[in-house]
């Protein structure tokens, strides 16, 4: 059949008809595209049968695991029932109410209202425009400006791209917009120099007040922060660095804003990661593994010092999406959060297996490429050197991280390079023997790579 054809030369097809995200095509069109036709558990299947453990749960979001069939039932139910309807002009669906009270009951006192979106990027457009709202609402329209961070990521829409502190997606399509600047990044090992990172902590979150002074403090809307960096290399902060980010926030009157798309739902030991480092957020993106990735659904909590305002006082908020609250991707998302409510995942995470990743990752420390390894959770990073002793990095940062992942994908682990750190985000279902598995491979492409890199 034309489907048995069309599927033998799939590559080809893909080749002529599909432009890939964050992509060299006509790199990717030689190489070949991988054909993944399958999941179970932690494990990814590509249409040669070949498996791989996936270290990345596809991208930071497959929190419960693959094949999960109570979600399929749940998405098959609600697609049959109802596959769309809208929740503009005054409608809702059941789906939709119930998971915007499951999120809020876990999401501390002060949040208890989420607006839906189909991702996190257009989550991060919808609290920008909430935030510049909320302060027009009170009288201030000039305190608009957001302080975001380099190096920091939050997604691809302009907005999303502007957040985000990463230059070469600046370069392309005339970015940052106006209205957004970018202030250091905690990145104690790279950037920290003679200080030691509880010293490195303040100093660096104490360029938000020095941005703050310059903008002036009546322009100045909001900071946005992810409370691990995660595109960007799994950059934990220094203990001092959140309490001083809040600190300033409050004392200089400006929204808080923590990006949850990759810390919530349990990555990093707590429901959000926010609570990890003990901040109250004002607006909080959220999207990944809010349904394992299983739909597309993302959105902002909204804390009730906003959330008062935008309910009582802004009148209609014009904003908003066609899928902005999904039926079934709220459905698939619904049946997420009981499988993590119902298995204890997110003290599975705080308790065993994050614990167990990073005793793993420090046994790794004694390697001669090893600098430095971060783990909170189930959210790691492995720091690639050239010479620990004074912290120096590769040349070529790029070619060490591809090396090792290189080599981990051909021995069955997909992992994330991010220039010459290796970063980890398992399935929050991973068992200690396949975190065993993820050590043993790590260390053989570090041998690999290592070898090439003294080549
Ligand atoms: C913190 C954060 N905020 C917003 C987004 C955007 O979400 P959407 O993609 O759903 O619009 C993200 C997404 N993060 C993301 C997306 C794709 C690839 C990688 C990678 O690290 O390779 C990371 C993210 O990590």
């Amino acid at each position: 059949s034309n489907l048995s054809a069309a599927a033998s030369n799939l590559g080809a097809l893909d080749a002529a008809h599909h432009i890939h995200p964050f992509s060299d095509m006509q790199k990717l069109n030689a190489a070949g595209t991988r054909i993944i036709e399958r999941g179970e558990g932690c494990y990814i299947f590509d249409n040669h049968g070949k498996k791989y453990l996936d270290g990345f749960a596809g991208l930071w979001c497959v929190n419960v695991g693959y094949g999960r069939k109570e979600i399929t039932e749940a998405v098959m139910r609600q697609m049959n029932e109802l596959p769309y309807y809208n929740t503009f002009f005054g409608t809702t669906t059941p789906p939709t109410v119930l998971l915007a009270q499951k999120i809020t009951s876990h999401a501390g006192p002060n949040i208890n209202r989420v607006f839906f979106t189909g991702s996190g990027s257009e989550a991060n457009d919808t609290w920008f425009r909430m935030a510049r709202v909320y302060w027009a609402t009170l009288g201030k329209p000039e305190k608009k400006m957001v302080i975001a961070r380099r190096n920091g990521y939050h997604g691809s829409t302009v907005v999303g791209a502007s957040l985000g502190g990463m230059k070469y997606m600046h370069e392309q399509g005339a970015l940052p917009i106006e209205g957004i600047v970018h202030i250091g990044q905690p990145y104690w090992y790279g950037e920290g120099a003679d200080l030691s990172p509880a010293e490195f902590g303040l100093k660096v979150a104490r360029e938000l007040e020095a941005k703050i002074d310059e903008l002036g403090e009546d322009n100045v809307a909001a900071f946005v922060a992810e409370p691990i960096q995660g595109a960007g290399g799994v950059i934990v902060p220094p203990e001092t660095y959140w309490p001083e980010i809040a600190r300033i926030c409050k004392a200089r009157n400006i929204l808080l804003v923590v990006d949850e798309v990759i810390c919530g739902f349990g990555r990093t030991g707590q429901w959000f990661g926010h609570q990890h480092f003990g901040v109250e957020p004002d607006l909080a993106p959220i999207a990944k593994g809010l349904s394992s990735g299983y739909l597309p659904i993302g959105g902002v909590m909204v804390s009730d010092r906003v959330g008062e305002v935008l309910v009582n006082e802004v009148g209609d908020f014009n904003h908003g999406f066609t899928y902005s609250g999904h039926p079934v991707c709220a459905a698939a998302a619904l049946e997420n959060l009981r499988i993590i409510e119902d298995e204890k995942l997110v003290e599975r995470v705080r308790d065993d297996v994050g614990p167990y990743l990073a005793a793993g990752l420090k046994s790794l420390e004694d390697h001669p490429m090893v600098g430095q390894t971060q783990c909170v959770g189930l959210m790691a990073a492995v720091q690639l050197v050239e010479d620990k002793a004074d912290r120096k990095r590769f040349e070529d940062k790029e070619k060490a991280g591809i090396e090792v992942r290189n080599h981990c994908l051909a021995n069955g682990l997909v992992l994330r390079a991010t220039g010459d750190r290796m970063l980890y985000s398992p399935p929050l279902v991973i068992s200690r023997s396949e975190i065993d598995d993820m050590i043993t491979i790590t260390r053989n492409g570090l041998d690999h790579a290592w070898k090439v890199m003294q080549g």
